[in-house]
């Protein structure tokens, strides 16, 4: 939901009225800017066996409107990025650096109050697991009524009256007889519904949503799908969500950012990405996928169920590109000097891999197999070598 993105101007047009750019409250933001922009965000915990860098240093946007999906095998480092955006990591142990900007104010630069404020207001979260979010002494009304009272002065009846609404506006069946049930009485989907229900009680912009649907079976998990979908088109809510499932990613995402070892390999629209992985890592997710499988051989080191190997331990990550070690492709220049800069191998497509160049096709990544029986031959040919020089 959104106030007309209008908050930046002192005219809510956009235009400063000298052209300067500088605008009315001194936060330097226009509605030109992404509603949140992510810069260099870098967060590290301090543990007994040293600094562990979860997120290093990772960049992405999301605009009104437009679904982003984080994807990456757990541990990738999702879920401390978006609990970095809001204040919701405690410093210490974490430590977050770079920027993060909501609708071009700088967040990290908040008070911790004030950043909480914001988070309340114009971010909201939807959790995993709403069976730890739903208090279940209480009823579902009970609850909805207090978040709403919590966030503006509205007399009981107006409160419920709009309780009502938003359980609707989720798709809780018959929200009037429903409200006054009990947490218990409703299905683990309809839960999920009273989540975003709760969650869009503060008029939000952004809607941040960390594995709603991991605990809901397929079909359960396709309605929440629909339901942030439909949200973000009524209400032109920017949704950031986190998942490590592809088949969630391809039916929700209008942009996605691929997440390994707390970097980004690649990132793109979602047709691109899926039609055309450039990474390594990203061709090996998506092998994995059911009716993918025809995939697999072309990929190297994927198998049914998952990519062979582990993430890199995260208090001392490997040289070079942090996929090297697993990676069917990784030749010795791959794990040597930092994870590579990202080249545009499409509109809005990059990849972090040594063998693109800018501009390149993502398909031209050298078949492993191939590559594999060029070492072959190399090596049995420096073998004779070896022999002839012998005789
Ligand atoms: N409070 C913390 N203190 C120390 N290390 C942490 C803390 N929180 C997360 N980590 C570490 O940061 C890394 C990234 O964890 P994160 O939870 O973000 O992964 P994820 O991609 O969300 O995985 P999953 O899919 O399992 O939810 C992991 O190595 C994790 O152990
Ligand atoms: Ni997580």
């Amino acid at each position: 939901m959104t106030d007309n993105g209008s908050g930046a101007t002192a005219d809510g047009s956009g235009a400063t009225a000298d052209g300067s750019g500088a605008t009315a409250d001194g936060s330097g933001a226009t509605t030109d800017d992404p509603l949140l922009a992510v810069e260099g965000l870098r967060t590290t915990f301090e543990t007994e066996a040293g600094d562990l860098v979860a997120v290093d240093g990772i960049d992405f946007t999301v605009e009104r409107g437009e679904t982003v999906c984080l994807v990456g095998e757990s541990g990738s480092g999702k879920t401390v990025a978006v609990e970095s955006l809001t204040g919701l990591i405690d410093q210490p142990p974490g430590r977050i650096e770079g920027s993060v900007r909501f609708r071009g104010a700088e967040l990290t630069a908040l008070p911790p109050k004030a950043l909480r404020r914001h988070r309340g207001a114009s971010i909201a979260y939807v959790f995993q697991n709403p069976q730890d979010a739903l208090n279940h002494c209480y009823t579902v009304g009970w609850q909805l009524i207090e978040a709403i009272q919590v966030h503006e002065d509205v007399s009981d009846a107006a409160a419920r009256a709009r309780a009502i609404d938003l359980l609707d506006t989720v798709g809780v069946p018959d929200p009037a007889g429903r409200i006054d049930e009990y947490p218990h009485q409703f299905s683990g989907g309809e839960k999920q519904r009273v989540m975003i229900a709760m969650a869009l009680v503060t008029e939000p912009d952004l809607l941040v949503a960390d594995e709603p649907t991991t605990a809901l079976d397929v079909t359960t998990q396709a309605g929440i799908l629909q339901l942030l979908d439909d949200l973000k088109a009524e209400y032109g809510l920017g949704v950031l969500f986190v998942t490590h499932d592809l088949a969630t990613v391809s039916q929700i995402a209008d942009r996605v950012v691929v997440l390994y070892a707390g970097t980004v390999m690649e990132r793109g629209p979602v047709v691109d990405v899926f039609e055309r992985p450039a990474h390594p890592y990203t061709r090996a997710l998506l092998a994995c996928l059911p009716g993918r499988e025809s995939d697999l051989d072309a990929v190297g080191g994927a198998e049914r169920g998952g990519i062979a190997g582990s993430l890199p331990d995260p208090t001392a990550p490997p040289d070079g590109c942090r996929f090297a070690p697993r990676c069917a492709h990784a030749e010795s220049a791959c794990s040597t000097g930092d994870q590579p800069p990202e080249v545009a191998v499409g509109d809005g497509h990059r990849v972090s891999c040594i063998h693109y160049d800018p501009g390149d096709d993502p398909s031209a990544l050298p078949d492993p197999t191939e590559s594999a029986a060029e070492a072959e031959r190399s090596s049995v040919e420096s073998a004779r070598q070896d022999v002839i020089g012998d005789e």
